[in-house]
């Protein structure tokens, strides 16, 4: 006898909201159905090892058809199947209140798609967005009750009368509209079930193969594991990519559930950074890519996957940042990569530093962004110098201590951002003994920053942005060859030799074996210059102001001593110029060009 009934809710216009707000999410119906028939498989493992069901179990499975012809697909599993009573009360009573409760979500937010988090759990519900008519054929596992049969159009009206069915379990079949008709494609289904039923810890069969891998690694213990099976993990993940770098196993499940597997992956580069390679689920379903939030900023760079029960994700996004289990999440990820870190560098140093160039935008990125990562970090973080040698950074001002602090007790760091182009200095720095670290990645010039914030009396100094005397200053004066008169006059025949208004002129005794004329862009100016470009701090305006360079002249140089006496003074001090602007990549156009024919004038000349 068929029977007929009302839907209880309070709602009557649910579908047409439902269907809208979902438009580009239609697809999650599938996760939803085939979840729920996994979990109606896993409810029988569980009633049977607690000795509720003696009978035979079978081999526990979820099916998903698609028939064209017929406009349908099926989704079955042999779970614990529905008694009329209980298709009332869970589908008619619980799967619509879920339904009720996200249109008055939607309705508080009034519509703002992007305030209710897009996977919003709707369960059975979300049937509805893809077909117009629904209907259940189940059996329950219990003996001795009648296999139902419920219909329901997508209005607030159903139908149950028996049904024929010999096996335990759930059919779900779907009508689908013709608005839908993409899911009637079986390459469509297929690529749904693998985005996110790919770890499903049932076997899921489509087109009469398995398309899941019911215990991925993330499941099992460490100790079970071996490198190879992180390796093909990460493969399955990404086939596409390079073996990775390292990984780290999370498992915690006090105070929050969390298991997981984070890759480092080898960087080409810090520009083509790929982001949203995290995959987050939920009891091995698989939720979202976005991982914002749950993964601290700086972690976003890894690869892997973290299931958690415990992430709240029918809720919005603000909340989800105030969440406390998040926040714990949060804290408890960036420990673990710490600690991670830390135990590769004390284990096997020569690992660490052979794949420091890949790790460091991590371990940097982390320092700048979190404090608590920064006090762990700061004793692996590594500095690299010219010569391709790796330091901590206790080690390294142990290396330079003696030879580099300057007469205000500072201890002066050089680097370089460019050794090429800035050779002719690390190469005066160096003739003094000097050491000079390279700091040349896009994130170095903030780190550099944070270094000066975090370590005492410690300054860092490009190579470039002084001449080499006063790269470390000492109390020392040094005597000039040259009288007061005489520097004056040098000084008059370069600023006119050099007639730029952005170039400024200044001489002063330096070494005979330093360079005749250094050209400099001083570090503060530097700076500022860089954080307005990358446009911080309120100083826009000077990203468009010219460079304005020092050069020195070397009173002691013997060349400047012939630029004295010489009868085309001009001539010789434009040449000097030239060639120091030359040495640093700075001359071109037809500056370059005056230059080349001045050089051959010289040659024939003399
Ligand atoms: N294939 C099935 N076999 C047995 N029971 C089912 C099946 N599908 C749904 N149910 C029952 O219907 C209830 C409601 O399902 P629905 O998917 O709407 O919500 P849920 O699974 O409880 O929560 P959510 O899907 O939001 O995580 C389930 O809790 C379950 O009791």
């Amino acid at each position: 006898m068929e029977e007929r009934g009302n839907i209880s809710i309070h709602t009557e216009n649910i579908f047409p909201i439902i269907k809208k707000f979902l438009y580009s999410d239609h697809e999650i119906f599938l996760r939803e159905l085939v979840s729920n028939a996994v979990d109606a498989t896993q409810k029988m493992k569980r009633l049977s090892s607690i000795g509720e069901f003696t009978g035979d179990l079978g081999e526990l499975k979820v099916k998903v058809e698609v028939d064209k012809e017929a406009r349908t697909i099926t989704i079955s599993d042999n779970g614990i199947g529905m008694t009329a009573e209980e298709i009332k009360k869970y589908i008619n009573q619980i799967a619509f209140s879920g339904a009720t409760e996200f249109v008055e979500r939607y309705k508080e937010t009034g519509g703002d798609k992007d305030q209710i988090i897009g996977q919003f759990g709707l369960g059975f519900y979300s049937a509805f967005m893809v077909s117009d008519r629904v209907e259940i054929i189940t059996k329950s596992y219990k003996d001795g009750t009648e296999p139902a049969h419920w219909t329901c159009d997508g209005s607030t009206e159903f139908a149950i009368a028996p049904a024929h069915k010999e096996t335990r379990g759930t059919n779900v079949v779907l009508n689908v509209t013709e608005d839908s008709e993409e899911f009637l494609e079986p390459m469509r289904i297929r690529t749904i079930l693998e985005k996110y039923c790919k770890f499903l810890p049932v076997a899921v069969e489509f087109e009469g193969e398995v398309i899941n891998n019911p215990n991925p690694i993330w499941t099992k213990q460490p100790s079970e594991l071996t490198d190879e099976d992180y390796k093909e993990f990460y493969k399955e993940l990404y086939p596409m990519s390079e073996a990775p770098l390292f990984w780290i196993h999370l498992n915690v499940d006090y105070p929050f559930n969390l298991t997981g597997i984070l890759y480092f992956p080898k960087l080409k580069n810090d520009f083509e950074v790929q982001r949203n390679k995290i995959q987050l689920y939920s009891r091995q379903v698989f939720i979202t890519d976005e991982v914002k939030d749950v993964v601290p900023e700086f972690l976003m760079l890894l690869h892997g996957v973290i299931d958690s029960p415990d992430i709240p994700l029918n809720v919005s996004r603000s909340f989800l940042q105030a969440d406390s289990s998040v926040k714990k999440i949060n804290t408890y990820i960036t420990k673990k990569v710490a600690d991670k870190l830390n135990e590769i560098f004390k284990k096997d140093r020569t690992a660490f530093e052979t794949n420091w160039d890949d790790i460091s935008v991590f371990v940097k990125y982390g320092m700048l962004s979190d404090d608590k990562f920064y006090e762990k970090a700061k004793d692996f973080v590594l500095l690299q110098n010219t010569e391709g040698k790796y330091y901590t950074i206790e080690e390294y001002k142990a290396l330079v201590q003696a030879n580099q602090t300057d007469k205000n007790e500072q201890l002066v760091m050089l680097y370089t951002s460019d050794a090429e182009k800035q050779h002719a200095f690390v190469e005066a720095a160096q003739s003094r003994s000097y050491d000079v670290l390279k700091l040349d990645t896009v994130i170095d010039s903030h780190f550099i920053g944070m270094l000066e914030q975090k370590l005492e009396k410690t300054t860092l100094k490009r190579v470039d942005s002084e001449t080499v005397n006063k790269l470390i200053e000492r109390d020392e004066t040094k005597e000039s060859v040259l009288n007061d008169t005489e520097k004056e006059e040098l000084k008059g025949v370069y600023e006119q030799a050099i007639d730029n208004k952005n170039m400024m002129v200044e001489v002063a005794p330096m070494s005979p074996d330093d360079a005749p004329v250094v050209i400099t862009l001083p570090e503060f100016m530097r700076r500022m210059k860089d954080m307005s470009r990358a446009g911080g701090g309120g100083m826009m305006f000077m990203g468009d102001m010219p460079d304005t360079y020092n050069v020195t002249i070397n009173a002691n140089h013997p060349l400047n001593q012939r630029v004295l006496k010489a009868e085309e003074k001009s001539k010789m001090a434009r040449q000097a110029f030239d060639l120091a602007l030359l040495s640093q990549n700075m001359l071109s156009g037809a500056a370059l060009t005056n230059f080349v024919k001045r050089s051959f004038e010289i040659m024939t000349n003399e």
